[in-house]
């Protein structure tokens, strides 16, 4: 695995120009502020011992010069780095962004949105405030640094050792408090993921928080979580305020040296006056870009805890991809079989042999207890998950030996997730097809029966969807996710409870819908409702992860199990709520 930094600096490379660019300029800003220095010494000397009034005319001109050219050259370095480091960053969340979408869905039910929010915005945040830092400063202050060294040593070498002595000790505690920052920040940002996490939970849940009355207990848990992180920010905030202090209370050592070793060459007739003065001047100098590097070096610690986050999300692999010779599926006809399939999330088996067929355009009904497996099954279907035992086939191949773009293709979803995105109605729709016109949009909404209540709405198919499509009722999103599943055109179709969240008028509404969605299908339904799979050509029975029925209804009410059982409790129920509604 490459460090961090290396993997960072690759993503500057497309951006070499800027870089260039800005390391010529850096060099000629760092290169003047030793020259600046440099120049005390004669200035002074033709001031104070030649007397030279020229001087008064040629220095001012002289200093108006140097600071437009710095001006230019420093304007130009610090927009062609900051363009280089923007860039870089856009890259580097765009990689992370495309890496977190195609990753499989284990990867999601380990980690929460919050977490996952927290990673693309708070960590990045961190990891560019570290990119800016560094290169905006970094290569000016390392020039500066240096040049300002060499005027330095060119004034007095045995002064500048003398100064210098004290400047290694200061690399030890450095590193000390440089590794401490680095993993507080990795703490913090860890925390701020819980942080993000809570909000994510409470704006998208709170009508539950409402409905429960759940603010004092949810703004305690937003508290607690809060102090959390400034707990940690506290330790952070003290070892980044150390940093600078220590480093100067060891280079004090060295100032010191050099007032007692230059007064007394200066006393001693060794050194001039002038002389003297500059290499203070250039010694004062110097502590601004030493400082500052200081400070970068612990700003990169920062963003290397956030970084390291980044990069490990980044090095994510999918465990669910094409095989090397996976061949693209044309349009199935529908044939499904699950052949002795077992699976398990973790330790626990959650299906255990279960085997299905059913042939093309076949209604197949899964009921049974809640926790029985239905989801996890059809959840096979499309590679959510992999089988551990067993294998599916679709027309009679291996789900994994079929291409996993030519099978998402195969197959179409709807499930009690309404799950709309912020965007025209119209475009919701063509995410079954994204190159649909609007004639076959408008198609498929009259079979979804959603074409009345689109074309009443003041936009039509124009009208923006809110987060989450707030503005609409169930049953209307509901048949919106239809309309988008029948511009798919899959051959297999998943309901996945597409109408228990509904009353029962909206229910028909959206059963009509399904009905002609469902039309030249394999469909598999996953119902607790019996009564809307009481016609399926067959119906499955699964109970702790095993089939333990399977026919039509007429054919599992003779048999006198667990399905006709289920049968009488939920009728007894619908009997019993008819009587209290006619009361
Ligand atoms: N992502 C997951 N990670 C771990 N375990 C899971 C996951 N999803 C479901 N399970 C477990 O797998 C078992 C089967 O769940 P599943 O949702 O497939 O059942 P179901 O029959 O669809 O239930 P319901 O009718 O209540 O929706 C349950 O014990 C559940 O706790």
């Amino acid at each position: 695995m490459k460090p961090t930094l290396i993997r960072i600096l690759g993503y500057f490379k497309p951006y070499w120009k800027l870089l260039v660019i800005s390391a010529i300029c850096s060099t000629i800003v760092g290169a003047m502020d030793g020259a600046f220095a440099y120049l005390v010494k004669p200035m002074l000397e033709r001031i104070f011992a030649e007397k030279d009034s020229g001087i008064f005319i040629l220095v001012p001109l002289g200093i108006i010069t140097l600071f437009a050219v710095r001006g230019i050259t420093r304007f130009t370095y610090d927009t062609s780095i900051k363009l280089a480091g923007q860039k870089a960053i856009q890259d580097i969340r765009n990689d992370m962004f495309a890496s977190n979408v195609r990753l499989d869905m284990a990867f999601y039910n380990r980690n929460s949105t919050g977490e996952l929010m927290s990673r693309m915005t708070n960590d990045i945040s961190a990891m560019q405030e570290g990119i800016a830092n560094i290169v905006t400063g970094l290569f000016r202050d390392v020039v500066s640094a240096c040049s300002l060294l060499g005027t330095l040593f060119y004034l007095n070498w045995k002064l500048a050792l003398v100064s210098f002595v004290a400047l290694p000790l200061t690399a030890y505690p450095a590193q000390l408090i440089g590794k401490k920052i680095k993993n507080a920040s990795g703490r913090s940002l860890n925390l701020m993921g819980g942080i993000t996490a809570i909000l994510q939970e409470t704006f998208s849940g709170i009508r539950v928080i409402k409905a429960f009355g759940l603010e004092t207990l949810i703004i305690n848990r937003f508290k607690n979580a809060n102090l959390n992180y400034l707990q940690q920010m506290r330790k952070f905030i003290k070892y980044e305020s150390l940093a600078t202090p220590v480093s100067e209370a060891i280079l004090s050592f060295g100032i010191a040296g050099v007032v007692y070793f230059g007064g007394s060459q200066v006393m001693a007739g060794r050194m001039t006056a002038p002389g003297f003065f500059a290499f203070i001047v250039a010694l004062a100098m110097i502590s601004k870009p030493v400082n500052k590097l200081q400070g970068s070096y612990n700003v990169l610690q920062r963003s290397a805890g956030a970084a390291e986050r980044v990069f490990q999300t980044l090095d994510q692999s999918r465990a669910i991809t094409d095989k090397p010779n996976a061949v693209d599926m044309n349009r199935a006809s529908g044939l499904v079989e699950f052949k002795n399939v077992s699976f398990s999330y973790g330790e626990e088996p959650i299906l255990q042999n279960v085997s299905i067929k059913a042939t093309s355009n076949q209604m197949i009904a899964l009921v049974g207890p809640s926790g029985g497996g239905k989801t996890t099954l059809v959840s096979l279907l499309p590679r959510f998950y992999d089988v551990t035992d067993g294998a599916i086939f679709i027309d009679g191949h291996d789900i994994r030996d079929i291409t996993l773009n030519s099978l998402v293709s195969q197959v179409a979803l709807v499930d009690q997730e309404t799950t709309l995105f912020h965007d025209s109605i119209a475009n919701n729709i063509r995410y079954g097809k994204p190159d649909a016109t609007i004639e076959e949009v408008t198609e498929a909404a009259t079979a979804a029966y959603a074409h009345d209540f689109i074309s009443q709405l003041p936009a039509g198919y124009d009208t923006s969807i809110g987060d989450r499509g707030i503005r609409l009722s169930g049953g209307q999103r509901q048949r919106i996710c239809i309309a988008r599943a029948l511009l798919r055109n899959a051959p297999i179709l998943i309901l996945d409870e597409a109408t228990s969240a509904l009353d029962t008028e909206s229910e028909q509404m959206v059963q009509r819908a399904l009905d002609n969605l469902m039309v030249n299908r394999t469909t598999f339904v996953i119902a607790h409702r019996l009564s809307t799979v009481l016609h399926a050509d067959k119906i499955i029975v699964l109970e702790k992860g095993r089939v333990v029925e399977s026919g039509t209804h007429n054919d599992l009410l003779a048999n006198n199990s667990l399905y006709s059982r289920l049968h009488s409790l939920q009728f007894k129920e619908r009997d019993t709520d008819e009587m209290v509604y006619t009361q």
